[in-house]
């Protein structure tokens, strides 16, 4: 990785070509500090640009990555989190990267998710996403709480005319940061249909009895909701509204090829700055109260309902299992808090520990995924009943999204509160965790309402 510390974009540019010494193409990364814009505006703007689009935000830190197009991509299918680790390092090692403010977030960066299952064949559903794929973007804004930073991604040869190539990136980024584009409202639902619920019902029955005949001991079963829109989805205005409605979130979009994977998911999967690591269990739901006292009466409730509090010790205790490779000081509260949302609270327990020398947030999260929120105990087996029994391809839902920079800082979430929208149509997910005495109607009333964060944003 070559640093180059000069400020303008064109001698920035011309510096980094003449670094170029053969005849392969290189990428070149230039940061540069910009006047303060809505994240959502440069994500509208972009639209005139033509190009698939990411967006990432984490609500509770003011945080936001926005991304355009794909300077480069890289996908793995089988052995991805290795794969995917080492074509980043390749990249890397190769780029030319100019950032003088090394602060997480900014500089070249890598983002992109993953599908659930890699084992299983995509369905049609999710032609367009593959089981690993990662995006580094030619134009990207993050904003933090040191400011505006705008990082264009290129790839350029020793013969790539500086100037030239710096016109049209002047060009492109006047059209991205012009301010106040008009936000619309957001789509109405024209229909909706949840997919075979009774079904759905029955199979929730048979883990249960799997359960029992201690086939496994936690299987976390998804269902979805089929929507039809009366217009093509304006992903920004969904963004806008579950950017307004879902705090203690991470908002994200990533478009591939005209779909859109969107959400607005609590569940951190992992986090890393430096050497400490951010890890979260998130497991065990219940609905709001309408007023304080009933909101209150229902959270003290979870906090002590034994059905709930299994479900989240599943978690608590493979996370505790699975970082002690990879980290030290792991430190876990024992007993877990309430995480409240718009429409529903959770149980919560934080982790935060120090990474060893020598491994990488690709480590943390192929380890990781899947927690038992969202695949079960053990692992093999409850994996094993969901390819046999769910009716659905989950493709990115319940999976890792998120980023990382050159200097290994990045930060995962797990994909839920979710959906694919594919123009004037959507395919939402909602999953929930089956342990040995739920009931099928309540797991039903659950996923209902893990449904509603997306339903209102789409007008439901
Ligand atoms: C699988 C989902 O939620 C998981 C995360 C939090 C609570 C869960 C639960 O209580 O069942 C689930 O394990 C989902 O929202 O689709
Ligand atoms: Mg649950």
């Amino acid at each position: 990785m070559i640093e180059i510390k000069e400020e303008l974009l064109e001698s920035v540019l011309e510096g980094a070509i003449h670094e170029i010494d053969d005849n392969a193409a290189k990428l070149i990364s230039i940061t540069r500090k910009i006047d303060a814009i809505e994240p959502l505006h440069f994500f509208v703007n972009a639209k005139q640009l033509a190009k698939d689009r990411t967006f990432w935000s984490s609500t509770a830190d003011q945080f936001y990555i926005v991304g355009i197009g794909k300077a480069h991509t890289i996908r793995a299918d089988s052995n991805r989190f290795q794969k995917t680790e080492k074509l980043w390092r390749n990249l890397l090692d190769e780029a030319i990267i100019h950032n003088p403010f090394q602060t997480p977030g900014t500089g070249m960066l890598a983002l992109g998710g993953m599908s659930f299952d890699p084992g299983i064949r995509k369905s049609s559903l999710w032609e367009k996403f593959d089981h690993s794929l990662f995006a580094i973007p030619e134009y990207m804004l993050t904003v933090n709480e040191s400011g505006y930073f705008l990082t264009v991604n290129v790839q350029a040869d020793a013969e790539t005319n500086a100037n030239k190539l710096a016109g049209i990136i002047r060009r492109n980024e006047e059209v991205l940061i012009k301010p106040r584009p008009v936000l619309s409202a957001g789509p109405s639902i024209q229909w909706q249909e949840e997919v075979a619920p009774r079904d759905w019902m029955d199979t929730v029955k048979d883990a249960t009895e799997a359960i029992e005949q201690n086939e496994a001991d936690k299987i976390v079963l998804a269902r979805e909701l089929r929507v039809k829109l009366d217009s093509t989805v304006d992903i920004a205005a969904v963004l806008n509204n579950l950017i307004k409605t879902q705090s203690n979130s991470f908002v994200f979009a990533f478009e591939q090829g005209g779909d859109c994977f969107v959400g607005a998911t609590p569940e951190r999967l992992a986090k890393i700055e430096g050497t400490n690591v951010l890890s979260t269990c998130l497991a065990g739901t219940a609905p709001r109260g309408k007023t304080v006292s009933e909101d209150k009466r229902i959270g003290e409730n979870l906090l002590y309902d034994e059905k709930n509090r299994s479900e989240h010790e599943f978690v608590v205790s493979m996370i505790k299992q699975a970082m002690d490779q990879y980290c030290t000081d792991i430190e876990i509260p024992d007993k877990p808090v309430i995480y409240p949302l718009k429409n529903l609270q959770h149980l919560y327990t934080p982790v935060t520990a120090t990474l060893k020398d020598g491994y990488s947030i690709f480590d943390i999260i192929g380890e990781l995924h899947p927690t038992p929120a969202l695949g079960g105990v053990p692992r093999d087996e409850s994996l094993e009943f969901i390819r046999e029994h769910e009716q659905l391809d989950r493709g990115w839902y319940g999976a890792p999204i998120g980023w990382l920079d050159s200097n290994g800082n990045g930060e995962f979430a797990v994909a839920i509160r979710s959906g694919l929208i594919q123009g004037d149509e959507a395919s939402l997910f909602a999953g929930c965790g089956v342990v040995r005495d739920s009931d099928p109607l309540a797991e039903y009333e659950e996923t209902a309402i893990k449904f509603t964060p997306m339903l209102s944003v789409l007008g439901g």
